[in-house]
């Protein structure tokens, strides 16, 4: 593939993106106050950096696994097919579930997974996401707790990719290709 050359603006900070965090913690602190564990459940790649810190904030009991799924690749449109590529580690029946996603933009990926995990009984499972793209959206989902909504652009770092790269970025950025569109 001949890649287009393209630069990254920056549209949130990682300050910002720091400070997003601390209070959405709170809000989570206080849902699941009761918990005697939450089971935090990240979905890779992308929220890897995000999952990093948000448990660092949450001062709950927590378990934290991983369940891998991919629709993008390397492209900027969704496959609308949600493939799942590892699963939990654990079961998740009768527990507090909270599954953190990096970004909601067409909302396949999340439908698909919510459906997964609600499949298998949980408690009680909320989402969160610290993306979405409302505009872009193709089914009625919504994750529970929402960091920033953003227009429809395509982001890249703190977690998120084009073609697998720019996740370490610390900060998110919009893609734009030198030349214009
Ligand atoms: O709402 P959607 O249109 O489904 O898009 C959102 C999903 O797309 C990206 O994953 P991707 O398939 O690129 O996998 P990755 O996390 O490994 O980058 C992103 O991390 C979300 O999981
Ligand atoms: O804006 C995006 N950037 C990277 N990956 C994505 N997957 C869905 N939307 C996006
Ligand atoms: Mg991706």
């Amino acid at each position: 593939m001949t890649e287009r050359p393209y630069v990254v603006d920056e549209m949130i900070s990682a300050k910002a993106i720091a400070a997003r965090i601390e209070e959405l913690s709170r809000e989570i602190k206080r849902d699941f106050s009761q918990t005697d564990k939450l089971y935090v459940v990240g979905l890779l790649r992308g929220s890897f950096v995000f999952i990093a810190d948000l448990v660092r904030e949450l001062d709950l009991p927590v378990e934290v696994d991983f369940l891998e799924a991919s629709s993008y690749g390397d492209a900027m449109e969704s496959s609308r097919e949600v493939r799942i590529l590892k699963d939990l580690r654990g079961p998740i029946e009768g527990r507090d579930v909270l599954l953190v996603e990096d970004i909601v933009d067409t909302g396949h990926t999340l439908n698909h997974v919510i459906s997964l995990l609600q499949s298998r009984s949980p408690k009680r499972l909320r989402t969160i996401a610290l993306l979405d793209k409302p505009t872009r959206r193709e089914v009625d989902v919504r994750a529970d707790w929402i960091g920033f909504e953003i227009p429809d652009e395509f982001v890249v770092g703190y977690g998120i990719d084009f073609a697998q790269r720019n996740r370490n970025l610390a900060f998110i950025g919009k893609v734009r290709f030198e030349g214009g569109e």
